[in-house]
């Protein structure tokens, strides 16, 4: 089933539900600061497990003590739609246990 883009009001709405997360451009972004590269990198795993199983990717950064995602839908030509905020609660949801803030 295809995702049609989510209109301004629709995003902010959102985004209120998800403290930390913002839009820059077209894309949903947020970067989360941990206790060690490590925990970071186990992060970073968790969430490409999460991406694979819901079939939806973002760009994932690795950092020093730092996990930064981007993401928007290419199949609806980059904007932001509802898989996008899926992926958000997914990652905002597995963050506590890793330590993140
Ligand atoms: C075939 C497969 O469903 C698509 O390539 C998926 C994979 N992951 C994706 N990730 C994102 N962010 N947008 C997409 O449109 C998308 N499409």
């Amino acid at each position: 089933m295809p995702v049609e883009p989510l209109s301004r009001t629709e995003i902010e709405a959102r985004l209120a539900e998800l403290p930390g997360w913002t839009l820059a451009g077209d894309r949903l972004t947020r970067a989360y600061r941990l206790d060690s590269h490590v925990a970071a990198a186990a992060m970073t795993v968790h969430i490409a497990r999460v991406q694979d199983e819901l079939d939806h990717h973002s760009d994932l950064t690795l950092g020093y003590n730092t996990v930064s995602l981007s993401v928007h839908t290419h199949s609806a030509g980059g904007a932001v739609t509802a898989k996008d905020f899926e992926l958000a609660r997914r990652v905002e949801d597995l963050a506590s246990a890793h330590g993140a803030h």
